[in-house]
């Protein structure tokens, strides 16, 4: 008898058929007369897109496209396109360059009308207008950087209110005025943030971006049910679990990974011998079933997440605020840069209006359909994980299977990346040269370092000064090969430059998501996958059962895969009964299992122990 795991690993099923079809594609030339596969054209769903049947539309029949032209190629005329179209905001210091992405006068006037309502849709959406139909909510994150807008004096003190406790709390936890009970430092010196998605992608951009080198409170994070992970992060807590903060960010308060993480943290708290409810705070949703715990159990804290704030817009409500407050980031900066941004991205004019200028080059570059990638490249270490917390704004947001009058319109907008210059030795080639299926957003930081510690490595040249010609040249190389770009400029990397990045990407997100008529505050698709994995949970617990009758028998029963199918009244599910009981086979569970994993009808499986009391239970 042998553990499925190890047939597994030696399985060499799937090997040989590599060479096959190298030897299958070598010898079919290029010129052969046979169709190259491709995949079915998409035009039903783009007419879908472009035939939006909104009263707008009636009148305006079809979506503006992207006539087939080359871009403008000639310098003087670049230049003129250049300073044309160049947005600057002077208060935060910002510009915005769209002279890189071709469209043209027509396409804006066309557009003018969409963006009209895009802007009174704006503005309806921050008067409280139940924005979120599916849900019946309203979508207020804006209110969170300015709460004279929220729409009645009630939210406006709760909005008021978090913030100050925010502000106190980590002015008390930093000064040593609350403290852990049993540490030898007698402060927190540490935070463990538990949290997924929207409760962990914000707070972990604003930490990689402007944290100090020597926090008051060094921050890590679990954002996943992977126990390896989970036990990594605690493993380098080591003793200083002591002084450790555990913040555990989730709006519904319910979500499986942050369950599981907070359940890993309070099992290693119990081994340590240390109080967990001395050193745990929770933010979410009042009366969440973490709100719950969190009161019944005495927490040092309890922040509220309001249910008018969407997990992916969280990051200047106590989500991000908490977190970056107790690592001495200033919030009350980030909050007036985002402020500042949203007040300029009310203007009904275009070009005074930077997140209209983005949805607007969005559209043209990816067809109002996502034909194309966002690949966003910020040169600066510090803003790395901005495309990953773009990510989840974008991508949940406008991933979006039927429009606001229910058609089927599959919509969306991919992005990914990661940084400059470093992306350029890694896969700038494929956008040079290979496939065109993207546009760039470069992020562009001025300011190299603090003032007065640049040296010139080699006479009149900066380290910075590679950095800004490694930008400047990718963009003038991508754009010679007819790849369209966005830049995105900041002075430096500041609270106030980071909250108006986030405001600016909210902003352009809730344009886009109006200009193609769909809904970008809720996230139907994820149900799915949540449902899907609690089914698989369910369907363990069957076979478990079911083998543990088996193992029971006197002799004992080994069954076939086909024979725990049956007995689970699940036979359509017999593939993912084999993954299961391999899954369990991997990882020590008293699972026993005979046979070969590469050919699953030959397994044969019991329990190692039976449990009686489970049967008769
Ligand atoms: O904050 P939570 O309720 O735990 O949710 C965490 C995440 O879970 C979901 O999968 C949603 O799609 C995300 O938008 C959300 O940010």
């Amino acid at each position: 008898m042998a553990s499925l795991s190890g047939l597994c690993s030696s399985s060499p099923s799937l090997k040989p058929k590599i060479p096959l079809l190298k030897a299958t594609l070598n010898s079919t030339p290029f010129k052969t007369s046979l169709p190259f596969p491709t995949r079915t054209r998409l035009e039903p769903i783009q007419s879908v897109a472009r035939e939006i049947s909104t009263d707008l539309s009636k009148t305006n029949d079809k979506l503006p496209s992207r006539p087939e032209q080359g871009l403008i190629k000639d310098p003087a005329a670049l230049w003129r396109r250049y300073v044309d179209w160049l947005y600057q905001h002077k208060e935060l210091g910002l510009y915005l360059d769209v002279s890189r992405i071709g469209f043209n006068d027509d396409f804006v006037r066309d557009m003018e009308p969409r963006l009209q309502k895009a802007f009174k849709d704006m503005e309806e959406l921050e008067k409280g207008a139940i924005a979120n139909p599916d849900e019946g909510r309203m979508v207020g994150h804006y209110w969170l950087r300015n709460s004279s807008l929220a729409p009645n004096s009630f939210l406006k003190t709760q909005i008021e209110l978090t913030l100050d406790a925010v502000c106190k709390f980590a002015e008390e936890v930093v000064s040593g005025k609350i403290k852990p009970p049993s540490s030898p430092e007698g402060r927190f010196t540490q935070i463990l943030s538990v949290g997924i998605g929207g409760s962990a992608l914000g707070p972990q951009f604003v930490a990689e971006a402007l944290a100090p080198d020597n926090p008051p409170l060094k921050i890590r994070f679990i954002d996943n049910t992977d126990p390896a992970g989970i036990d990594h992060q605690i493993a380098q807590l080591g003793p200083e679990l002591a002084s450790t903060l555990v913040i555990v960010i989730s709006k519904s308060g319910g979500t499986p990974e942050t369950r599981n993480g907070l359940l890993e943290v309070q099992k290693a708290f119990r081994e340590a011998g240390l109080e967990f409810a001395k050193q745990g705070v929770a933010i979410t949703q009042e009366n969440s079933l973490l709100d719950n715990t969190a009161r019944i159990e005495g927490w040092l804290a309890r922040f509220p997440m309001f249910d008018w704030v969407g997990g992916r817009t969280s990051e200047m409500s106590a989500v991000g605020l908490l977190p970056a407050a107790l690592q001495g980031i200033d919030i009350r900066e980030m909050l007036a840069g985002a402020s500042l941004m949203d007040e300029a991205n009310r203007n009904t004019a275009l070009r005074d209006n930077p997140a209209a200028m983005l949805a607007l080059c969005w559209y043209w570059a990816s067809d109002g359909i996502g034909s194309k990638d966002m690949v966003v490249l910020p040169y600066k270490d510090s803003l790395l994980l901005i495309s990953r917390y773009l990510q989840q704004l974008v991508m949940e947001s406008l991933g979006k299977e039927f429009d606001l009058d229910g058609n089927r319109v599959n919509q969306g907008l991919t992005v990914y990346g990661n940084k400059g210059s470093t992306d350029q030795h890694a896969y700038i080639q494929q956008l040079r040269e290979g496939v065109h299926n993207f546009f760039v957003t470069f992020i562009e930081v001025l300011r190299d370092r603090p003032p007065g510690h640049d040296w010139e490595l080699e006479p009149g040249v900066t380290c910075g000064d590679y950095l800004f010609g490694m930008l400047q040249g990718t963009r003038s190389a991508l754009y010679a090969n007819d790849r369209e770009s966005i830049t995105v400029t900041v002075q430096e990397v500041t609270p106030r430059s980071v909250g108006a990045l986030i405001a600016l990407y909210e902003r352009a997100v809730g344009i886009y998501a109006s200009l193609v008529n769909i809904n970008a505050y809720h996230q139907p698709g994820v149900e799915a996958g949540k449902k899907a994995a609690g089914e698989v949970l369910a369907l363990q617990k069957r076979v478990l059962a079911v083998l543990n009758e088996a193992s029971c028998k006197e002799p004992v029963e080994p069954l076939t895969l086909d024979e725990v199918a049956e007995r689970c009244h699940a036979e359509e599910d017999i593939e993912m009964i084999y993954k299961i009981i391999a899954h369990m086979a991997a990882n020590d569970r008293a699972l026993i299992a005979e046979g070969s994993c590469g050919s699953p009808r030959s397994i044969k499986v019991f329990l190692g122990e039976c449990n009686m009391d489970e049967l008769y239970a």
